[in-house]
């Protein structure tokens, strides 16, 4: 299908191109597109399946955002979390772009708002978010189908696309069932979008959204901007004592604080209150007036550090995971929150013993009792082997960044680093405290599982 262009409808690349850069700089105030963006907005521009493969703040979601602008009708977007959709859409609206997200948690009368707009001659919303859990349900499908018979259906962005996959890492059944969007709207051409660089994850990407030829843009991993780091709980007194002063030292920036359980963002935000830090805890067991109340606080700056179990906030300067992720796919979603403006930002990692043999025992347990997509064999024996990744991202002496962007199998020098991380900036630091670890690991009466580095 071809798509009505209102930029121009001159067939002249470097016209259409000059329309495109009015509208990034128009909306956006950006003065040129990064990396692989206009690569992907002309392709679905002219009608073309298009995989998107950018990290974490790569600029994504402008291939969807730039085109819904672009052309006269509605941009679809699939998005796996209400937090994000929520988070997309409020900017949206404050750069004067008519965006909605639609879900189950919202009041009737919003939906039926949005619903009468789409009904309408002229629809004013230009995106619309949803959940793969709306999108499979019979009546919104029928609404989608009268969207499209009129013509009125431009593109469908799935964002976080590995969501598909059982190899990705946060595998959702919802999504499999997008596979009927190709059925249902044909001519539709479909973008997806993830920062998830496996290859077996791309080709289930590919298959179940059945992209015809789609256009396979890859964009470097490396995130230049962030300085990673990891500091040992074990040789620390006390970690949240050494959180507290990176905070203090830090000033008032927008900080996300990454936890494994609920209780230890509640202990965390309100020991960091108690200390001057303006912080509140951020996890899927608040209501939602209580999340819409944290974001509020967020985005108005009234406090500065979230700590969090889920995804949570943009443009932050420090991430901190204050007890080991189970992957590397998980760390760099969740570090790269930081830094998205290019801006230089801070990832800190609190490693300690404890931590991983408790993911340990979480992946076991979690291999047992949760009905898998694989089999439970299987789905453990991948799931510790995601995690041994991230246990020698803190174990190991070598380059941060090059062991993740070898993770993501991209090949990287030692040189791409330029001291940005801790191994490359004091190495001799690092091989000290990782001799003072084995050494505590030898002698250690906590029991359990040896350290790694003592059975290499
Ligand atoms: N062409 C550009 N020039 C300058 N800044 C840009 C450009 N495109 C995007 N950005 C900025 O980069 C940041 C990240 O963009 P975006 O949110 O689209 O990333 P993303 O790839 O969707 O990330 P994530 O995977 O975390 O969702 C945003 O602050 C956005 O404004």
């Amino acid at each position: 299908m071809k798509r009505e262009l209102i930029v121009a409808n001159s067939s002249s690349r470097s016209i259409r191109k000059e329309g495109l850069e009015y509208i990034l700089k128009q909306y956006f105030g950006h003065s040129g597109f990064r990396g692989k963006q206009l690569e992907a907005i002309e392709a679905v521009l002219s009608g073309r399946d298009c995989f998107c493969l950018m990290p974490t703040g790569g600029g994504k979601s402008m291939c969807y955002q730039i085109p819904a602008l672009a052309t006269s009708g509605i941009v679809l977007v699939v998005s796996p979390l209400i937090a994000l959709m929520e988070n997309q859409v409020t900017a949206l609206k404050a750069k004067g772009i008519c965006a909605e997200f639609l879900s189950s948690m919202q009041m009737s009368h919003t939906k039926e708002k949005i619903h009468e707009d789409l009904t309408s001659g002229k629809p004013s919303i230009k995106l619309l978010y949803v959940t793969p859990e709306l999108l499979a349900t019979v009546g919104f499908t029928a609404k989608l189908l009268k969207l499209y018979n009129r013509g009125m259906l431009s593109l469908i962005a799935v964002d976080e696309a590995h969501c598909i996959s059982t190899w990705g890492h946060d595998f959702r059944p919802s999504y499999r069932k997008l596979s009927s969007l190709r059925v249902h709207l044909p001519d539709v051409p479909i973008i997806a979008l993830t920062a998830t660089a496996v290859p077996k994850v791309q080709k289930d990407v590919i298959d179940s959204l059945q992209l015809r030829h789609p256009l396979i843009l890859r964009a470097s991993f490396n995130r230049p901007n962030i300085y990673y780091e990891v500091r040992f709980k074990d040789l620390l007194g006390n970690a949240y004592t050494d959180l507290l002063s990176l905070l203090q030292s830090s000033g008032e920036v927008c900080s996300i604080i990454y936890c494994l359980e609920r209780s230890t963002c509640e202990d965390l935000a309100s020991h960091l209150l108690k200390n001057g830090i303006s912080s509140a805890a951020y996890h899927a067991g608040l209501n939602s007036k209580m999340r819409s109340k944290v974001l509020d606080d967020w985005l108005s700056s009234r406090i500065h550090a979230v700590v969090a179990t889920v995804a949570f906030g943009e443009d932050v300067r420090f991430v901190c995971h204050f007890n080991i992720p189970k992957s590397m796919v998980a760390f760099y979603q969740e570090s790269g929150r930081a830094g998205r403006d290019q801006r230089t930002a801070r990832s800190v990692l609190y490693y300690g013993l404890d931590d991983r043999k408790r993911m340990e025992f979480i992946l076991n347990n979690d291999a047992n009792m949760k009905p898998q997509s694989l089999p439970s064999d299987e789905f453990l024996r991948k799931s510790l082997a995601d995690f041994k990744m991230m246990v020698d991202y803190c174990e190991g002496s070598g380059c941060r960044r090059q062991k993740i962007l070898q993770s993501f199998g991209e090949s990287a020098s030692a040189s791409l680093c330029q001291k940005s991380c801790d191994a490359c900036k004091h190495p001799i630091l690092l091989s000290t405290s990782l001799a003072e670890l084995e050494r505590i690991g030898g002698i250690s009466k906590k029991g359990g599982l040896a350290p790694v580095f003592l059975q290499r």
